[in-house]
């Protein structure tokens, strides 16, 4: 689904990583682990294409997509990717339902077929009637689990998740686990960079970022 090959990232004169390469198959989920300011986030942002690498290829169906036309990134962001962040990147003053619409609406796949998957993600995920409810009078948690209902209207087919149990307690950090995972089995590739050692044993495989490649475990 996703090969990473070669790639390298650097901020100036720092190296923050060299010569990365990985592959992350569908279905599979990929912990990313490394200290604070390894770059675990900077690798997400260049498969998110909110970053660009210096050398390297990043190949999503055996295209370079470090190399996409802006038309051709914006595609692939509307169609393939899939966020969920620690600050769950919500619109705070309007309600779980408009939520959740925005994030349907550009994808020309889904329309038509939004009411009844809305509800059906808003239980999926616990907040079933609560859709018009206002987000910023959630809890962090239910702000989370928005977050994770949108993702699931979405069907993307790559979700990049960037410490997104890292304000959770235990039900939601399983609740984000349990809901990740089974967009996996439906065929979507996860990549999560975590802190969180009960995300990295819910994945499949653990990339340690900024060590030896020798790290790599399957
Ligand atoms: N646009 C930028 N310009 C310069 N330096 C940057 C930029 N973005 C990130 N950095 C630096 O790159 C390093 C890696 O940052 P990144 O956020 O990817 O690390 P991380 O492993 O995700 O850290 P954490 O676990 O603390 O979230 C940091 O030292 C950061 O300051």
């Amino acid at each position: 689904m996703i090969d990473i090959e070669g790639l390298s990232k650097k901020f100036g004169e720092r190296t923050l990583w060299h010569d990365v390469s990985l592959t992350v198959g569908q279905g599979e989920m990929l912990a990313l682990i490394g200290p604070s300011g390894s770059g675990k986030s900077t690798l997400l942002n260049c498969l998110g294409l909110l970053d660009r690498p210096n050398a390297g290829a990043i190949r999503h169906e055996g295209r370079d997509i470090t190399r996409f036309s802006r038309r051709e990134a914006r595609l692939f962001r509307r169609d393939v990717l899939g966020y969920l962040f620690q600050g769950y990147a919500l619109i705070e003053n309007a309600t779980v339902e408009e939520n959740l619409e925005v994030a349907v609406k550009p994808r020309r796949a889904l329309r038509g077929k939004t009411g009844q998957s809305l509800g059906q993600a808003l239980q999926r995920v616990g907040l079933a009637g609560r859709h018009k409810e206002t987000v910023h009078r959630l809890s962090g948690g239910e702000q989370q689990r928005v977050a994770l209902a949108r993702l699931i209207v979405q069907q993307p087919t790559l979700v990049l998740a960037d410490e997104p149990t890292a304000a959770l307690d235990r039900d939601n950090t399983a609740m984000v686990l349990d809901s990740l995972r089974e967009m996996s089995r439906s065929g979507c590739a996860v990549v999560i960079a975590t802190h969180d050692d009960t995300v990295r044993e819910a994945c499949d495989n653990v990339f340690a970022v900024g060590a030896p490649l020798a790290s790599q475990s399957s």
